[in-house]
């Protein structure tokens, strides 16, 4: 419904700021209800926000993280997303927060979904915070131009859950949050950097088919104010 710009002069003023704005978030709602939620994404832009955010002092012992989104591959291999957070945000003083993964060692990618579902059942009704990136293609989470699953991911009547998705630009396949779990995030982010990103947010923003550009679905739909973190 709306978004806000939020730009910085370099990357690692935007990962400062981020993580001031998500320690204060969830710090809010661990005092309102004695918990709080986080969804992260995996991707190169992230790291600079995990390593600030994990030194902010914040009572993660009651604190969930989870992913946005994750590939069908174990947390050892270099593509996990998973291992992206163990590296960057479950240390320091973040190393006392619970971590919710979306790889399942199951026979099948459909049986993960199913199984991350029931695991997530007790997590992000709505998120504290959702943190989207996106890719040059206008991806977010895994919700891949030309996905397998794309329609029933945006659908907003398809339930808050984990839902699989191949596509040709996702390598892997892959294990993803629904457009319903993450729109509603009370802190929903858009970390995106550069200006060849910068140029894929305008194309985003113009008209055009949700389905061609998925992050569409999030700037024009989610019920939250997309907050867009953005540093050249
Ligand atoms: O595939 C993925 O890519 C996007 C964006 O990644 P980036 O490297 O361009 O920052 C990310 O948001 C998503 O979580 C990840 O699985």
């Amino acid at each position: 419904m709306t978004a806000n710009m939020h730009a910085f002069a370099n990357g690692a003023e935007l990962a400062g700021k981020l993580a001031d704005k998500v320690a204060e978030t969830l710090s809010a709602a661990v005092a309102a209800s004695g918990s709080a939620s986080i969804a992260v994404s995996g991707g190169s832009t992230p790291k600079a926000f995990f390593q600030a955010l994990s030194s902010r002092s914040i009572d993660w012992g009651k604190v969930t993280i989870t992913l946005v989104d994750e590939r069908f591959v174990p947390a050892d291999n270099p593509r996990s997303n998973h291992l992206l957070v163990q590296e960057n945000l479950l240390k320091d003083k973040a190393a006392a927060a619970k971590f919710l993964p979306l790889y399942q060692a199951a026979a099948s990618v459909e049986e993960a979904a199913a199984i991350a579902t029931e695991k997530a059942r007790v997590v992000g009704h709505p998120f504290d915070v959702a943190i989207l990136g996106m890719g040059n293609d206008g991806h977010t989470a895994s919700f891949f131009p030309g996905g397998s699953n794309l329609k029933t991911a945006l659908d907003p009547n398809t339930p808050r859950g984990i839902i699989t998705m191949e596509a040709e630009g996702a390598g892997e396949p892959r294990l993803t949050f629904t457009f319903s779990s993450l729109q509603d995030a009370r802190l929903l982010v858009l970390h995106i950097e550069g200006e060849g990103k910068k140029e894929v947010l305008a194309k985003a923003e113009a008209a055009g088919e949700e389905t061609e550009m998925p992050i569409r679905a999030m700037l024009r739909r989610a019920a939250s104010p997309v907050e867009i973190y953005w540093a050249p």
